[in-house]
């Protein structure tokens, strides 16, 4: 299968810390990939690299053709490649529906005079926006709750927010950071259903980075193991499950 995101001898310093030691990975078109390893890994700096907000000391990452550690963030983002964060970050004080729409204003293709005075073209390209916003919010089974404050919200349903602001700039690549974190066992079995949904329903290709083994063998078709900023493993859940040096980086313990 042709690799939509290739990453090629990743490799970033900060100070004396190698956060990132040639790493290289390919992430099918389609999948769902898996990015796993111990706390202080490289995984968030690895996506990190990817989304333009750090630049990395060498290598490289190709996107559809188009080597984007050259590009600023908002160019990476254009080219259909979307995010969440591993801690929360959305507007508390502003509904759902307004923290989805924020995720497309970015893109707006109209000028700052335009915006100020609120131009036809304007009044459509918003129109379009809160379209977009509610098919997010549906496709996140989230319609219920649009006109809720974030705040109220427990963070299962925060998580899922953030998911549906990153989907409605229409993203090819969606990076997931952590999005089982903090949630009930209920909660997590019902984002696996939604992220396997839109996976089938919009071909939507993502690279998830997280902690909950459990999530992770059940919901990614590949993983690829990071530990000390360096590859260890890359293979189908069951080969990784299964892999002596995966086993001894994680104590033995989890998977
Ligand atoms: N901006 C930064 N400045 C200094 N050091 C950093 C920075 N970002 C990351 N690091 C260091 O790089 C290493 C990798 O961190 P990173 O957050 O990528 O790991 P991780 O695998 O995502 O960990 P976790 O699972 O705990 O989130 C760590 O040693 C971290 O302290």
């Amino acid at each position: 299968m042709n690799p939509i995101l290739s990453v090629r001898d990743l490799t970033i310093r900060f100070g004396g810390v190698v956060a990132l030691d040639a790493f290289s990975m390919d992430i099918p078109e389609g999948s769902i990939f898996g990015l796993i390893g111990p706390n202080g890994a490289g995984k968030t700096t690895c996506f990190n690299c990817i989304s333009g907000l750090y630049r990395p000391t060498r290598g490289s990452v190709r996107f559809g053709g188009t080597e984007l550690t050259r590009l600023p963030r908002h160019g990476v983002a254009r080219l259909g490649l979307s995010r969440t964060f591993q801690n929360v970050a959305l507007y508390p004080s502003l509904p759902v529906r307004e923290n989805v729409m924020v995720g497309a204003h970015a893109r707006l293709p109209v000028s700052m005079l335009g915006a100020a005075l609120r131009s036809p073209a304007v009044r459509a390209a918003e129109e379009e926006i809160a379209h977009s916003a509610d098919a997010a919010l549906a496709a996140l089974r989230l319609s219920a709750y649009a006109d809720r404050g974030v705040a109220e919200l427990p963070v299962g349903i925060q998580h899922r927010v953030e998911i549906a602001r990153a989907l409605v700039t229409r993203p090819k690549l969606l990076l997931l950071d952590e999005p089982a974190a903090g949630l009930t066992a209920g909660e997590v079995d019902e984002l696996r259903e939604v992220l396997l949904r839109l996976h089938e329903e919009m071909k939507l290709t993502m690279v998830v980075v997280e902690h909950n083994m459990r999530f992770v063998m059940k919901t990614c078709s590949d993983l690829a193991v990071l530990s000390f900023g360096r590859k260890l493993a890359q293979g189908s859940p069951e080969d990784i499950a299964n892999d002596a040096a995966v086993i001894d980086a994680y104590l033995g313990g989890v998977l």
